[in-house]
C-alpha cells in the first residue's frame, strides 16, 4: 500500500492548517499550564531580575574603561569594587536564573503529565463509534509519542524561548540607554531574524507535519502486525508488510530529510553572517564617527559595551531560531492531541432512575450506523425481569447492533430502549454500568492474575470474587491452577484454554452482581462439554438475571423463554424453541435442520 493510502485515518492525523496548528497548540498548553499560572508568573519575574543583573556586566566594563583605564586614574579600591559587583551579580543572575529553570522545569512536567492523563481518561469516555475508525497504534502514539513532544514545546516555549526573550530585552535596554542610534542598528536585525523564522517554517511545516503523520503511521504498522501475526504468518504475508514498512520507512526518511535541510540551510548559518555583518557596521559607524571627530574616552567604552551587548542579542536569536525545528514538531503534536481532546465524549446520562429489576421494554427500535443504511427496523420486544431470550439470526442480522444499542455502545432513539420503565439514555452512568454484565465473543484478557481478570479494577472482595467464579464454573479449574487465584495468565490469558477463557468472562460479568446478562456468541468458540458448563451456568441464574444471549450454536438458546430471530434487522420471528420448530418452513427450523445436518456430517 503506499504510504499516502494509509493517512488520515484517526481524527487529528489529518493535516492542519498552519493557524489551526498554532492556536490549538496555544490552547493545549495554557489549559494544561493553567493550575500552575502562579510560577510561571513568579518564574518570569525572576528571570527578569537575572536578565537585569546579567546587562550589568557590559555597564560596569563600559564604566571601568571610561573612568579608570583611558584617563589612567588608578584607583584600586574603586576598581576592584567594580569589578566585583559585576562579577556578584553574574554570579546572583546565574543562580536565579538555574533556581528559575528547575522550577519551569517542574512546570513542564507536571503540565505534560496532566496532559497525558487527560488523554488516556478522554480515550476511555469516547464513543465506541469513536473506535470504529481509530487504529490503536496511532491512538497509543498519541498518549505516549505527541504528549512526550508537547513537553519539548513546554521545554522549549518556557525555558529557551522565554530565556532568551529575556535576556533579548535586558540587553536592548541597557544598549538604548547607552546609545539609541546604535541600538535601532543592532534592532535591525529583528525583523530580518523573524522573515527568516517565517521563510522556514513556510519551507519545512509540510515536512515537518508529515514525518509526525508517517511516525505514526510506523507505529500503526507495527502495533497492527504483532497483534495480528498468527494471520501473517499463516497468509505469508510477512514479506508485503516487512515492504510495506519499508516504503513508509522510506517516506519518513526522505520527509525528515527535507526537514533537516530547511534547517541546515536557513538557520545557524544565516545568522551567524548576521552577527558578522552586524558587528562589522556598529565597528563601520565607530570608525566613521572617529574619522569626523576623533574616538572619544566615552566612545570606546561605548563600543566594549555594544560589541559585549551584541553577542548577547544575537545568541538568543540563534537559540530561538534553533529551537524552531523541534518546536514546529511539538507543535504539530500539541494540535493533534488538542484535536483529539476536542473529540466529543460519550454525553453523561441524565439520572431520572436505576436498573432495579431489569425489565427491558423495546418499542419501533428502527437504528443505522450510517444515514440512509438502516440495520435495525422497527423492533419490539418486552423481556420480563429474570427471564432469558435467545437472540439468533443470519451473518449481517443486526444481532450485535442491538446488543450494542442496549449497552449504550451507540446511542439508540430517545425512548425506544426502557429498562424497568427508564429510558436507557436516563439511567445515571454508574449505576447502569453496574446492573449490565457483558460477556463479549473475545473475553479480552489482561496479563494478570485470575483473580485481577474477575476484578477488573473493582473494589470486589476475595469472596466476591471465588462466589462469581463458582457461579460461572470456573472456580474448578482456577483452583487447579498452581497458584489459585493469583495465576498469572499470561498475555491474553495464554495460559488457558478458549473455554476456560470464555467461563472466566462469565465469572467476571457475574463478579458485578448486574441485574441484566448480555453474552454476544458466548459459545461460538468452545466445546459441547465447556458449552453445557455454560448452560448449566445460565440455568442457575435464572429467575434472579436477566438474559440476553446472542448464539450462533442453537443449543445454547434451546431453553431460552423465547429467542428472537432476526433477519435482515427484522424480527422474523419470536417464541420458545418449540414454538418455533412447530413453523413449517420457518427460519429457525431451516437453521436448526441446517446445524443439525452440520453436528451429523462426519469432520
Ligand atoms: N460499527 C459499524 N459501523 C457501520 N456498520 C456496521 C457497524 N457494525 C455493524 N455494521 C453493519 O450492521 C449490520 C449488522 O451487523 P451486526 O454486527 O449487528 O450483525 P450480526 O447479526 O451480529 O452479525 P454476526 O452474526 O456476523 O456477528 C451489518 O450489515 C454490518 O455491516
Amino acid at each position: 500500500m503506499p504510504a499516502e493510502a494509509v493517512s488520515s485515518r484517526l481524527p487529528g492525523t489529518e493535516v492542519l492548517p498552519r493557524r489551526r496548528v498554532l492556536g490549538e497548540a496555544a490552547a493545549l498548553l495554557l489549559r494544561a499550564a493553567a493550575p500552575e499560572r502562579r510560577h510561571v508568573w513568579q518564574g518570569i519575574a525572576w528571570l527578569l531580575l537575572a536578565a537585569g543583573l546579567e546587562a550589568l556586566g557590559p555597564l560596569a566594563g563600559k564604566f571601568l574603561i571610561d573612568n579608570y583605564l583611558l584617563p589612567r586614574h588608578a584607583d584600586l579600591p574603586r576598581m576592584a569594587g567594580l569589578l566585583f559587583g559585576a562579577l556578584l551579580a553574574g554570579v546572583i543572575a546565574s543562580w536565579v536564573r538555574y533556581g528559575q529553570l528547575v522550577r519551569l522545569a517542574g512546570v513542564a512536567m507536571r503540565s505534560v503529565q496532566r496532559i497525558r492523563e487527560g488523554v488516556y481518561g478522554h480515550v476511555l469516555r469516547l464513543p465506541m463509534a469513536f473506535f470504529d475508525h481509530a487504529i490503536i497504534g496511532q491512538l497509543v502514539s498519541r498518549v505516549t509519542n505527541d504528549t512526550e513532544a508537547v513537553k519539548t514545546l513546554y521545554v522549549q516555549v518556557l525555558f529557551v524561548i522565554l530565556d532568551s526573550l529575556i535576556i533579548l530585552a535586558g540587553a536592548m535596554a541597557a544598549m538604548l540607554w547607552l546609545d539609541w542610534r546604535l541600538m535601532l542598528i543592532v534592532a535591525a536585525l529583528i525583523p530580518v531574524v523573524a522573515a527568516i523564522v517565517f521563510l522556514y517554517q513556510r519551507l519545512s511545516a509540510p515536512a515537518v507535519t508529515r514525518t509526525r503523520e508517517l511516525r505514526s503511521e510506523l507505529n500503526a504498522q507495527v502495533a497492527e502486525s504483532i497483534a495480528g501475526m498468527p494471520v501473517l504468518q499463516a497468509a505469508n504475508a510477512t514479506t508485503r508488510f516487512q515492504e510495506r514498512f519499508v516504503a513508509l520507512n522510506e517516506a519518513h526518511y526522505r520527509s525528515r530529510r527535507r526537514e533537516l535541510r530547511a534547517n541546515a540551510w536557513l538557520l545557524r548559518p544565516v545568522l551567524d553572517f548576521m552577527n558578522v555583518l552586524l558587528l562589522a557596521v556598529v565597528l563601520g559607524v565607530f570608525g566613521l564617527r572617529g574619522a569626523s571627530a576623533g574616538l572619544s574616552a566615552v566612545q570606546v567604552g561605548i563600543l566594549y559595551a555594544f560589541i559585549s551587548y551584541i553577542s548577547r542579542v544575537v545568541e538568543p536569536l540563534i537559540q530561538i531560531t534553533m529551537q524552531f525545528s523541534q518546536l514546529q514538531q511539538a507543535l504539530v503534536s500539541a494540535a493533534r492531541v488538542h484535536t483529539l481532546l476536542a473529540e466529543a465524549e460519550t454525553p453523561v446520562a441524565a439520572d431520572q432512575g436505576r436498573i432495579t429489576h431489569g425489565a427491558i421494554a423495546i418499542e419501533h427500535l428502527d437504528f443505522a450506523y450510517l444515514p440512509g443504511r438502516p440495520v435495525l427496523h422497527d423492533i419490539r420486544l418486552h423481556m420480563a425481569p429474570g427471564s432469558f431470550h435467545g437472540i439468533v439470526g443470519h451473518t449481517g442480522s443486526g444481532k450485535s447492533t442491538l446488543l450494542s444499542l442496549l449497552l449504550r455502545f451507540y446511542p439508540a432513539p430517545p425512548g425506544a430502549i426502557r429498562i424497568d420503565g427508564v429510558p436507557l439514555e436516563g439511567i445515571a452512568e454508574e449505576s447502569f454500568r453496574a446492573s449490565m454484565g457483558l460477556v463479549p465473543q473475545d473475553p479480552f484478557l489482561l496479563a494478570a492474575s485470575a483473580r485481577e481478570n474477575i476484578a477488573l479494577g473493582r473494589a470486589l472482595s476475595d469472596e466476591q470474587v471465588e462466589a462469581a467464579a463458582r457461579a460461572a464454573h470456573a472456580h474448578g479449574f482456577i483452583t487447579a491452577l498452581e497458584n489459585g487465584y493469583d495465576t498469572f495468565l499470561g498475555e491474553g490469558g495464554a495460559r488457558l484454554s478458549t473455554g476456560q477463557k470464555q467461563l472466566l468472562a462469565i465469572a467476571r460479568a457475574l463478579a458485578g452482581s448486574p441485574r441484566i446478562l448480555l453474552l454476544d456468541e458466548a459459545t461460538a468458540h468452545i466445546d459441547s462439554e465447556t458449552e453445557q458448563v455454560v448452560q448449566q451456568a445460565l440455568a442457575e441464574l435464572r429467575g434472579r438475571v436477566t438474559i440476553v444471549a446472542i448464539a450462533h450454536r442453537l443449543s445454547t438458546v434451546r431453553d431460552a423463554d423465547r429467542i428472537v430471530v432476526l433477519n435482515h434487522g427484522r424480527i422474523a420471528e419470536l417464541g420458545t424453541h418449540g414454538e418455533l420448530m412447530a413453523i413449517e418452513g420457518g427460519l429457525y427450523q431451516r437453521l436448526y435442520q441446517l446445524q443439525q445436518l452440520e453436528e451429523e456430517l462426519p469432520p
